[in-house]
């Protein structure tokens, strides 16, 4: 056991000596992207609280961690189920749980919030937060298609306002997009990337432009196969084992949807055919819409594109 504790420790000390001013972590929002930022924050050493709206969510919430960490300890301590078990075990235990978002920011160094891709409800939660933060606490978004600025100016922190983009799963994903808006210091700004390298990530940083960079391209990509598969082109199937096997994507543009999830998917899509009501690819997409009215969520509801077992 002693020796475990010092291959653990050993691990730690190696993302301390890269930690930034960051120790104290709030996620609000437990669900696929909380839950992995959650997971890595306190894996990386940090504490975290974890908020949702519900303590039957956040239980689900920690579950999906629990297996998530049970995978990245099968592989990091191979043979050893003690080892295992204590690396799951310490990295649990930095995370706590709230379901009242104003009571788990009043102190803590960071906020990153990853609810809804809703303008309107990340903004109402932000002022709801800036009152009650203290000042040294920084804000950030893991939103995948709303300007920051607009969400950062329901604050009067906008100097301590930030984006910070996650990708999915989060603990496999080595990817952080580190979002500056004019108002951002650089202060700020570097705190946040100190932060994505202490969660052993690679940062780019983008500026506040639509989709920053990986979704700009991204979204496009996915909406023209669904644009195929409309027209009645090709099938799913097909499109998605040809960008496997032509273009070397781990999934097909399909399997990806439904990973993400088709109402996080629609929100995208639903904010920039408003927003952009010009650009063509924009456009709604009469097969998404119909999946998502049916409920057809993906992965998480057992049905999108594919239908999955349910676990
Ligand atoms: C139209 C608008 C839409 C736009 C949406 C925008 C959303 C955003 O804002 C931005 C995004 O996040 S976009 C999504 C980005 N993510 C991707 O592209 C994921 C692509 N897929 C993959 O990389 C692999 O399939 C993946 C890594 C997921 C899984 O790998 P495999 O397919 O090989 O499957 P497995 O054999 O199950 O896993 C391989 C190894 O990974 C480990 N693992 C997988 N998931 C894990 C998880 N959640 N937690 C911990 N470990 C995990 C697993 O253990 C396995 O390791 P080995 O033991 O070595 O095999
Ligand atoms: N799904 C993906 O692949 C990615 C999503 N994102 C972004 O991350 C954010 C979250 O997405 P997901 O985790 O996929 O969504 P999700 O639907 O899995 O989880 C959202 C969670 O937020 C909770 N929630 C909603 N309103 C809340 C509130 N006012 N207070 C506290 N909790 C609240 C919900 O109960 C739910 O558990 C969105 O902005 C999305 O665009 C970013 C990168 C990748």
């Amino acid at each position: 056991m002693a020796h475990v504790c010092k291959v653990f420790s050993r691990r730690l000390s190696t993302s301390t000596a890269v930690r930034s001013a960051i120790k104290h972590v709030t996620v609000i929002g437990g669900g696929l992207m909380g839950s992995g930022i959650a997971q890595v924050a306190a894996a990386t050493g940090h504490d975290v609280i974890m908020v949702d709206q519900t303590d039957d969510i956040l239980a689900k919430s920690k579950a999906a961690i629990q297996k998530s960490l049970g995978r990245v300890a099968k592989k990091k301590y191979a043979d050893d189920g003690e080892a295992q078990a204590s690396f799951v075990g310490e990295v649990m235990s930095r995370i706590s749980t709230n379901t009242d978002a104003v009571a788990a920011c009043g102190k803590t160094d960071l906020v990153v919030e990853a609810i809804v891709e809703n303008l309107d409800v990340k903004r109402r939660l932000f002022t709801a937060l800036d009152a009650a933060a203290e000042e040294h606490t920084i804000f950030a978004s893991n939103t995948s298609s709303l300007p920051i600025k607009d969400i950062a100016s329901a604050t009067k922190r906008q100097d301590r306002f930030g984006g910070l983009h996650f990708f999915n799963p989060v603990p496999m994903m080595k990817l952080v997009e580190v979002v500056k808006i004019p108002e951002t210091s650089n202060e700020t700004f570097e705190r946040l990337v100190n932060l994505g390298k202490a969660m052993e990530k690679t940062t780019v940083e983008c500026k506040d432009t639509p989709g920053f960079i990986v979704n700009r391209l991204l979204v496009p990509y996915m909406m023209e196969a669904v644009r195929m598969l409309e027209r009645g082109d090709a099938s799913a199937r097909d499109i998605d084992t040809a960008m496997k096997l032509g273009a070397g994507y781990p999934m097909g543009p399909f399997e990806l949807a439904d990973y993400v999830g088709l109402d996080t998917t629609k929100f995208i899509m639903d904010g920039w055919s408003q927003k952009y009501p010009d650009i063509e690819i924009f456009r709604k997409s009469d097969l998404l819409n119909k999946l998502v009215a049916e409920g057809k969520f993906g992965r998480k509801t057992g049905e999108g594109f594919y239908k999955y077992d349910k676990k």
